[in-house]
């Protein structure tokens, strides 16, 4: 789903939000059916109100009978009370059948982002996600707890009074009900206006939300290039859009609302003129003009509070569509109904002639063929941006190739559960990621059952234990946003004992050393020697003294093997590897030079020397 432009609103969309709403509102029916009672009972006290007050000016007053006041005064005082509190039950009703509502569709939004792959994250920016799920189900909120109630109010009352007054004096309420088209017209061509403005407005909270997501996330990169002002300026921009957005959607209302005062005393002037009329004529009491009077309020009163309730209604048919959008999304990569359920897995993985490309296009992989067998250390070696990472995020089915086959042991990766195969595999890469929470809670993230002497273990064999036992809170330690509390070397082993905790058969090292200096690194290397020990393992690496214990290395470029084989062989080659391995290890190469030595006779020798 790519960032929308504006759109006209579609057609229909309110209904089906009212059906979507209502699916969420039905699993609450007892509360619905309590509000609509109380509902239904305000309306019948509103009607009864002004039949007193008929009743006081055309029979109480001429006939003078005081003793009737008290009774009108305490009648008048008890239906006022009884509209109270119908009206507060109502409320609360309504309130709790749209909390509740909400609480499901903000639940079903979230799982079924969760659902959606990682494609749809790539073009998908954070920050417009989480202003969907938080602003814009927010504003559903107010459709069902108070735009809702009163459309529904107000519509039952209208047709009550209607229906009296028509009953009275049929004339009279048809010059009255002939306002009424006018103000509907008015209201839709307002509404329609109002809708693509509120979504704008929506969109542009989404793009404010985006920018602090972003820069909040990254404040060091801005404190570091002293960004602020810069940052600022942009921020800015994205809040005048809104601030413009929101005086948009004001301009609009500042016309419509006069317009429909404007009708409604069209009304009420109706009712004064040709009212006073046929009273002069005798044909209706001044109790029966004053009633009418009271009862146009309450006819105008749906068409009045719509024009408001248009608004919530508007703004939340523009939210809605914009949780639609996601609602409606669907993920490329999903399991098949009849998807198999991996077992145990060998963990032999197979690339055969894969082409792959992201949403951009451009090809990334092109016509690959890659063996990673089972129990074996694989590595990968090329330039940036040759595919590496890549094949990793087709092994761990992130994505499904255009073209060719990944395999497991054999069966594709398409006809696989992916979770599955996931449960079965562990990466600890350059970008490690940390939930905001306790040391114990990072390490056990991948196995929430494990016991605390697992955890221990983990945490001991990724040489983690120590540094965990030097925090005032041991395990119970908080590590901050992304773990911004621990250095890089310690993220890294936290990331080693999660994978290890895990105990996966497939393992992926991407990077995982790039960003240590060489002390921290020795510190892992062991943990990761533990990690790797009898497993599946691709070992990405920049630094060749990383991966030249691996049992075969391919250089990647430009998204095909170019060369694969053992260290020895690749360097008895001369090709690609050779080269990168002479970039880094330049004084080999002269001391090899000097010495007439061929360099792959270099690479034994350093290899014995590394020898036990
Ligand atoms: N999510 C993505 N969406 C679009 N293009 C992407 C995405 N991820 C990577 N690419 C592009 O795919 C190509 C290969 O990227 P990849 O990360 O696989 O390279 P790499 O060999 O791992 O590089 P490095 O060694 O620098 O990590 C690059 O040109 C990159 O720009």
């Amino acid at each position: 789903m790519r960032r929308m432009p504006i759109q006209k609103p579609r057609k229909g969309s309110i209904t089906a939000m009212y059906k979507r709403v209502f699916l969420h509102v039905r699993s609450h029916i007892g509360l619905l059916v309590g509000a609509v009672f109380c509902i239904v009972t305000v309306s019948a006290l509103e009607f009864v109100i002004p039949q007193l007050t008929q009743y006081t000016i055309d029979h109480v007053i001429p006939g003078k009978q005081y003793s009737k006041l008290l009774q009108v005064g305490a009648g008048m005082l008890a239906a006022a009370l009884l509209l109270g509190l119908f009206n507060y039950c109502s409320s609360r009703l309504m309130a709790s059948v749209g909390q509740r509502s909400i609480y499901d569709l903000r639940g079903e939004l979230y799982r079924h982002i969760q659902t959606l792959d990682i494609d749809f994250f790539d073009r998908n920016r954070t920050g417009d996600l989480m202003s969907r799920v938080t602003s814009d189900v927010g504003m559903l909120q107010q459709l069902i707890s108070s735009g809702m109630l009163s459309i529904v109010t107000d519509s039952f009352t209208f047709i009550l009074v209607a229906a009296y007054m028509l009953w009275i004096d049929w004339e009279l309420t048809v010059i009255i009900l002939a306002t009424f088209p006018i103000m509907f017209i008015v209201t839709r061509y307002f509404s329609k206006r109002l809708r693509l403005s509120f979504k704008r407005v929506q969109e542009t909270v989404g793009e404010v939300s985006n920018h602090l997501q972003d820069t909040l996330s990254s404040i060091r990169l801005i404190k570091w290039f002293s960004s602020e002002d810069y940052e600022g300026e942009r921020f800015a921009v994205k809040s005048r859009d809104n601030m413009n957005a929101n005086i948009g959607t004001v301009k609009l209302r500042a016309v419509y609302e006069p317009l429909i005062d404007l009708l409604s005393y069209a009304g009420l002037a109706a009712v004064l003129l040709f009212g006073a009329m046929r009273t002069m004529d005798g044909a209706l009491t001044v109790g029966t003009i004053v009633m009418f009077m009271s009862y146009l309020r309450l006819l105008q009163n749906p068409v009045r509070s719509f024009s408001r309730t248009i608004n919530t209604v508007q703004q939340s048919a523009a939210a809605y569509e914009r949780i639609v959008e996601i609602l409606d999304a669907r993920p490329a990569v999903k399991d098949k109904p009849d998807a198999v359920v991996l077992g145990p897995i060998e963990g032999h993985i197979r690339f055969r002639n894969v082409d792959f490309a992201y949403h951009t296009g451009t090809p990334v992989l092109r016509q690959l063929n890659l063996d990673i067998p089972a129990g074996k250390m694989t590595a990968l070696v090329g330039s940036s941006g040759a595919g590496k990472s890549t094949i990793t995020h087709l092994m761990t089915r992130f994505y499904d190739p255009q073209q060719g086959t990944v395999t497991v042991d054999g069966i594709p990766l398409a006809d696989v559960a992916a979770d599955s195969l996931r449960s079965q595999m562990g990466i600890v890469s350059q970008d490690i990621l940390l939930l905001n929470g306790t040391i114990r809670d990072n390490i056990a993230y991948g196995k929430r059952d494990a016991t605390d002497e697992q955890i221990i273990a983990a945490a001991k064999a990724a040489n983690a234990h120590d540094f965990i036992q030097s925090f005032p809170d041991g395990y119970n330690a908080q590590i901050g946003e992304r773990g911004v509390k621990l250095s890089g070397g310690q993220k890294q082993r936290l990331s080693i004992a999660r994978a290890l905790l895990r105990d996966p058969r497939i393992i992926i090292l991407d990077e995982a050393t790039s960003s240590l200096d060489t002390e921290s690194e020795r510190a892992i290397q062991d943990a990761l020697q533990q990690l790797l020990h009898g497993r599946t393992s691709l070992v990405i690496a920049h630094r060749l003294s990383t991966v030249r214990q691996a049992d075969s290395i391919h250089v990647l470029d430009k998204g095909q093997v170019i060369e694969s084989g053992s260290h020895e062989s690749l360097l008895n080659l001369g090709g690609k590897y050779t080269q990168l391995y002479e970039l880094q290890f330049p004084q080999d190469n002269k001391d090899n030079a000097a010495a007439g030595k061929p360099v792959a006779a270099l690479a034994s020798d350093r290899r014995r020397q590394q020898a036990p």
